[in-house]
């Protein structure tokens, strides 16, 4: 992993919360306050004090109205500290973001550049990038071959290989290409890239309430209208009994006894758990993709690309008996010509060096129908002008395509295929026929990919958080099931189609079960789009990057080993902290309503068990309690509360026990020693 820059989490502080104080002092508004009915009582209530305080001033009323402000500007101050971090991180992808200068290629121009400003490029528009110069825009690759360098956007110093054709052909506005020279189509009008994107993701600019976020808040603000019916209906009946009290004290009563704490950091506890998976190199279209990871039953991974490093290089041509090795590789080789993918390019540089085969020029095959690879029909080739043509793809599809020619399988072929398939390599069987003739079988050729490195002790991990992992592959079951059982995955499902995979998630789903997917490719793009979690990988294609709900910079597909933690973090902070701020609230409540009555009731004075000062003392000192709670808990809102791999039971009632009996036993606590603290200052009766 490599972090991202900012602070480490953990490191909060003083100065952290002054550096936030200007932003919290600006979310005193009203429009912003009114979008948490919670703290807009308290903001309202604040307001309603302050007008009486500034009628009849006292210094309870005067006190009571400044720490209602309080409790309302530490509301926002957890928000603004949340968001902080968010603006350091947006504020160095800006760096990233500077003016860049086109080589745009003109339309039919013969290879013609014209230089155009980066923010003028249009979608479709052509553009060279060499060795030393930056990307000017989101696109593809359609040209070439180059390493690029990425830090600006992933953090990470090595660089990245982009190449057209194959599942690594993005190439990302704001990154420098290193060596060679590039061909990228904009795929991204200037102002909506990913860059952009990101930006204002870090900075929470696009952030909504999700759906478990939208429901908490519906139960709270339900919570604060039976309270605040409740201590209205407090005043009849203090009147009744010869008493009726101030409606500053009610307003005090009420704020303290409304859920304020969680109130006061929810916003901030999501806002945290987004900015944790960017210091992960994860980023999240929506909270609540992140809330849906922390409750993942099944983990589908795309074989190339993401169990596997994804450059599947020919290594080898296995003729069948009766064929030269030579002759397979100008087959090979000719079927490869126009193949832009990485498999197709790298056939043709092995028939060069082995056999010394030029790489034709395609215009030197004359009148050459090209047919190119889809992850459909698992096959590509060539039909000459002269009648030959020439195949090469997954066995099935080949040896399909023979017998539409009329030709014979060949038995052969068969422990060739599985004897490559047994080793984890991809075995591409090539056939060709003269003009008129039925095709035949001439041999195969091994393409070898390297699973990355350190994967199977991350899917031990995966199983012991009780995940489920499949990978999915368009390659043939005897391949899957070699990579499978070396990465160390549960299931496989080989020669899945794009249809496949849907299918898979969608029976998955239909189980209820939570359903996330890793992948890089453009055939992936659907199946991420239907997964609850669609984790991207940014080494992937522009098409899977749009489709998920999360792009992995690190293009790690055991990220989601973290991605869970969070997930389930957020979960856990979320819920620890509405039952400590529950129970704080029923706690208060017998702490200070009795105190409250003793001035009317002497023989009430026996109920008084914390032996407040004063009503007003302690009334008073709820308040404040209530508003420094809010602080205090801020780290822990931002931190999270740890999170140990355990069952999802025993974590509950862990901390049920924990801030529930906490969030009761507090307040006694607190306020008597806020009591003891304040009851010598003048105008607190007694
Ligand atoms: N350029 C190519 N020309 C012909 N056949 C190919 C080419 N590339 C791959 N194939 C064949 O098509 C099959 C499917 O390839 P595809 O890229 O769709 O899936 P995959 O990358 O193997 O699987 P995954 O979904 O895990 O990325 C491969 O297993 C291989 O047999
Ligand atoms: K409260
Ligand atoms: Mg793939």
């Amino acid at each position: 992993m490599t972090g991202r820059g900012g602070a480490p989490p953990g490191a909060f502080g003083p100065r952290r919360l002054l550096a936030a104080l200007p932003a919290a002092l600006r979310k005193l508004g009203p429009r912003h306050m009114a979008r948490n009915p919670v703290m807009f009582v308290v903001w309202t209530g604040a307001a309603l004090t302050t007008v009486l305080a500034l009628a009849s001033p006292g210094f309870f009323a005067v006190a009571v109205a400044a720490w209602l402000w309080c409790t309302v500007l530490f509301a926002n101050l957890a928000e603004a500290v949340a968001e902080g971090r968010g603006r350091a991180q947006a504020a160095a992808l800006r760096r990233a973001k500077h003016e860049t200068v086109a080589r745009r290629l003109v339309p039919d121009g013969d290879g013609r550049e014209e230089e155009v400003p980066g923010v003028r490029l249009r979608v479709g528009d052509l553009v060279v990038v060499e060795a030393g110069q930056t990307v000017p825009g989101d696109g593809e690759v359609v040209e070439g071959i180059a390493s690029v360098d990425e830090s600006a956007i992933t953090g990470e110093s090595a660089p990245v290989i982009r190449e057209s054709g194959g599942d690594r052909s993005a190439a990302t506005g704001g990154t420098r290409v290193l060596s060679d020279r590039i061909v990228v189509r904009i795929t991204a009008k200037p102002g909506d890239s990913f860059l952009d994107r990101m930006i204002a993701l870090v900075e929470g600019a696009t952030r909504q309430k999700t759906p478990n976020e939208v429901a908490l808040s519906i139960l709270l603000a339900a919570l604060t209208t039976v309270f605040l019916l409740a201590v209205t209906a407090l005043q009849p009946a203090a009147a009744y009994s010869g008493g009726p009290q101030s409606v500053i004290v009610l307003v005090a009563l009420l704020v303290c006894l409304i859920p304020t704490t969680i109130g006061a950091l929810l916003s901030a506890i999501g806002i945290a758990g987004m900015d944790r998976l960017v210091r992960h190199n994860v980023l999240a279209v929506s909270g609540r993709a992140v809330e849906a990871a922390g409750d993942v039953d099944t983990l589908l991974l795309d074989k190339t690309g993401t169990i596997t490093l994804g450059n599947r290089q020919a290594t080898e041509f296995v003729p069948v008996p009766g064929v030269s090795e030579a002759e397979l590789a100008d087959a090979a080789q000719l079927a490869s010509l126009a193949d832009e993918t990485p498999e197709g390019r790298s056939i043709v540089v092995l028939a060069k060096e082995r056999h010394g085969l030029r790489a034709r020029e395609e215009g030197q095959v004359t009148g050459a129908a090209f047919v190119p690879f889809s992850a459909r029909t698992r096959m590509s080739g060539v039909d000459l002008d002269d009648g030959r043509m020439v195949r090469k793809g997954a066995a099935a599809a080949v040896i399909t395509w023979v017998r539409e020619t009329g030709g014979a399988s060949l038995t052969e072929i068969g422990p060739l295929v599985d004897a490559i398939s047994a080793s984890g390599g991809t075995p591409l069987v090539v056939a060709a026929c003269a003009p008129g003739q039925p095709a035949r079988v001439l041999g195969v050729v091994r393409l070898k990919d390297i699973i990355k490195a350190g994967i199977r002790k991350r899917f031990a991990e995966l199983r012991r958080m009780g995940i489920r992992t499949v990978m999915i592959t368009g390659d043939n079951p005897a391949t899957a099931a070699a990579i499978a059982h070396e990465a160390g995955v549960d299931h496989f499902l080989a020669e899945a189609t794009p249809e496949d995979k849907m299918r898979l998630i969608r029976q998955e789903q239909a189980d209820g079960r939570l359903v996330a997917m890793t992948g890089d490719g453009t055939n992936d793009a659907p199946a991420l789009a239907l997964a609850d979690v669609g984790v991207a990988m940014n080494a992937g294609t522009n098409a899977a990057k749009e489709a998920g709900n999360m792009v992995d910079l690190d293009s790690n597909p055991t990220k989601l080993i973290e991605i869970v933690e969070i997930g389930k973090q957020l979960l856990i902070t979320r819920g620890a902290l509405t039952t400590f701020s529950l129970a704080n609230d029923v706690a208060k409540y017998f702490a200070i309503i009795p105190a409250m009555f003793t001035g009317l009731h002497p023989g009430l004075r026996h109920l008084n068990v914390m032996g407040l000062h004063s009503p007003e003392s302690a009334v008073l000192s709820a308040v404040v309690f209530n508003a420094l709670v809010i602080v205090a808990l801020i780290p822990l809102a931002l931190r999270g509360v740890a999170y140990r791999p355990a069952g999802a039971s025993r974590l509950l009632r862990r901390n049920l026990a924990l801030y529930g009996v906490g969030g009761l036993i507090t307040p006694f606590a607190g306020i008597k020693l806020i009591d003891l603290l304040i009851s010598p200052l003048p105008g607190l009766g007694g």
